[in-house]
C-alpha cells in the first residue's frame, strides 16, 4: 500500500515546485541565506534573502488533503472529547488518555507507535478515550531543537517548508489509522497548516499567559487543554480559559496567507492541564481539589469545563520518566474513589510522555555519535511502549 509518506516525496518534488513557479521568491527559499544582503540595512526587508516565503496553508492542504470521511472522523473525536468534558452520559464514564512521544522526530517510529496504539485502543476503547500525542512544535526554555515542523533534518539549518509538509503528511497517516491526535499549538500560523487533523490541542506552560494564544484558542474548533504556568500556579490558565471562551477581534492570517482581522467565536471547550512547576508537583488530592474549586467558581460566569487532566510528566514527574506510572495510577484512583479516597469526578484524564524505548537521548555528541537509537525520544524522557501498554491496561481495570 502506498502511504501518504511515500507520496510525500513526489508531492514535494512536483507540487512544491509548481508552487515555486507561482511564487518567484520561493526558488530562493532553499538557497543558503546570503548574509551580506541580509545585513545590508538599506535592503528592503521583503527582498532580503533572510525572508523566505512559504507555501500557503491552502496550498499545503490541497497537496495533502484530508478526505471527507476522515474529516468526519476528526469531528467525531472532537465531539467525544467535548462530551467527556461535559459529562455527557455516553462518554462521561471514560478516562481521556493523551499518550505519545514528547516530540515526533522520526516518521517511521511515530507510525510504529501509532500502529501499536491504534491496536491497543481497539481493546480498551470502552473505558479509555485514547488520543495520541503528536507534537511537531516544541517550546524551549532557552534554545534547542524546536520540532519536526521547524527543523525536520535536525541539522539546525531549519527548513520550515519541508517541516510543515512532513508534519502534515505524518499526521495524516496517523489520522488514517483511526487515532485522534493531540498537538501543542505554539505558533498560530503553524496551526493553519494542521488544524483540520487535530482533535485536542494543548497550550503550553510557557504560553498560557499570552494574549495571542488566548485569541487563537478562541478561534479553534476543538477542545483545548491549558497548562498551568511553569511557576506551578493555575490562575494564568484559568484566566486563559475565561479569555478564550469569549469572542475576540484580533489580527491573524487567513488560509491564503493574507493578514486579516479575525472575529473569533469563543471556545467553550477548555480545561486545565496540571503539570506541576518549579520543582513542585500538583497531582495530589489537595492540589486537584483546590484547582477544581477555582474552576467551579470561574465556570459560574464563563463557558468552560471545571475539569482537569493531569500531565504525569514535566514537573509532576520531576522529569523522571518512570515516575509517570505511579502518578497516573494514583490520579485514576482519585478519579474513581478507590482505596478510601473520595471520588474526584473533575479529573477528566491523564497525559503521558511515552515512546517505544524508555528514556531519551541527545541529538548529537558522544552519547550516540550522531546515530540516533530507534524509538527513543530526543526531547523529554518517555516511558517505553511495554510500560505504556501495561499501564493503560491497568488504568482500564481501574475504570471498570
Ligand atoms: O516537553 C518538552 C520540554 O519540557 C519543553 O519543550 C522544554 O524543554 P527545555 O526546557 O529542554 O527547553
Ligand atoms: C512542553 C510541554 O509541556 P509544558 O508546556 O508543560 O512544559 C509538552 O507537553 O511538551
Amino acid at each position: 500500500m502506498t502511504t501518504r509518506l511515500d507520496k510525500q516525496e513526489s508531492a514535494l518534488s512536483d507540487d512544491c515546485c509548481s508552487t515555486a513557479t507561482d511564487n518567484q521568491n520561493l526558488d530562493s527559499t532553499h538557497q543558503p541565506p546570503d548574509n551580506s544582503a541580509a545585513n545590508d540595512a538599506n535592503q528592503p526587508l521583503e527582498k532580503s534573502l533572510a525572508v523566505r516565503p512559504l507555501e500557503t496553508p491552502r496550498a499545503l492542504k490541497h497537496r495533502l488533503p484530508l478526505a471527507d470521511q476522515l474529516a468526519l472522523q476528526v469531528d467525531k473525536h472532537r465531539q467525544q472529547i467535548s462530551d467527556l468534558l461535559s459529562d455527557t452520559p455516553n462518554e462521561s464514564q471514560k478516562l481521556l488518555v493523551i499518550t505519545g512521544p514528547c516530540s515526533l522526530h522520526d516518521e517511521k517510529a511515530a507510525l510504529d507507535y501509532g500502529r501499536r496504539l491504534a491496536a491497543l485502543n481497539e481493546q480498551l476503547s470502552d473505558r479509555l478515550l485514547i488520543v495520541m500525542r503528536a507534537y511537531v512544535e516544541k517550546p524551549r526554555t532557552t534554545t534547542g531543537w524546536k520540532g519536526l515542523a521547524y527543523d525536520p533534518e535536525r541539522n539546525d539549518k531549519g527548513d520550515i517548508q519541508l517541516g510543515l509538509t512532513r508534519s502534515r503528511a505524518l499526521l495524516l497517516n496517523l489520522v488514517e489509522m483511526g487515532l485522534p491526535l493531540a498537538i501543542e499549538a505554539l505558533n498560530p500560523m503553524t496551526m493553519l497548516y494542521l488544524d483540520d487533523l487535530i482533535s485536542w490541542t494543548a497550550i503550553g506552560a510557557r504560553t498560557s499567559e499570552s494574549q495571542i494564544h488566548r485569541e487563537m484558542i478562541s478561534h479553534l474548533g476543538m477542545p483545548v487543554g491549558i497548562k498551568n504556568g511553569t511557576d506551578g500556579t493555575v490562575q494564568n490558565a484559568i484566566n486563559a480559559m475565561i479569555s478564550a471562551s469569549r469572542s475576540h477581534h484580533c489580527l491573524g492570517m487567513d488560509i491564503d496567507g493574507q493578514i486579516a482581522m479575525l472575529d473569533t467565536p469563543g471556545n467553550p471547550d477548555t480545561h486545565i492541564v496540571l503539570r506541576g512547576g518549579r520543582g513542585i508537583t500538583n497531582y495530589d488530592e489537595v492540589s486537584i481539589r483546590a484547582t477544581l474549586e477555582q474552576l467551579e467558581k470561574a465556570a459560574q460566569d464563563n463557558q468552560l469545563h471545571p475539569k482537569v487532566i493531569v500531565d504525569c510528566s514535566h514537573d509532576n514527574s520531576q522529569k523522571q520518566h518512570e515516575r509517570q506510572i505511579p502518578i497516573a495510577m494514583d490520579v485514576v484512583k482519585l478519579r474513581q474513589g478507590i482505596n478510601g479516597h473520595k471520588q474526584i469526578s473533575g479529573i477528566a484524564g491523564v497525559m503521558l510522555e511515552s515512546f517505544i524505548e524508555p528514556g531519551n537521548q541527545g541529538m548529537k555528541g558522544p552519547e550516540n555519535d550522531g546515530n540516533l537509537t530507534y524509538g527513543l525520544s530526543i526531547t523529554d524522557a518517555c516511558i517505553s511502549w511495554n510500560q505504556t501498554e501495561t499501564l493503560l491496561r491497568e488504568l482500564h481495570e481501574l475504570m471498570g
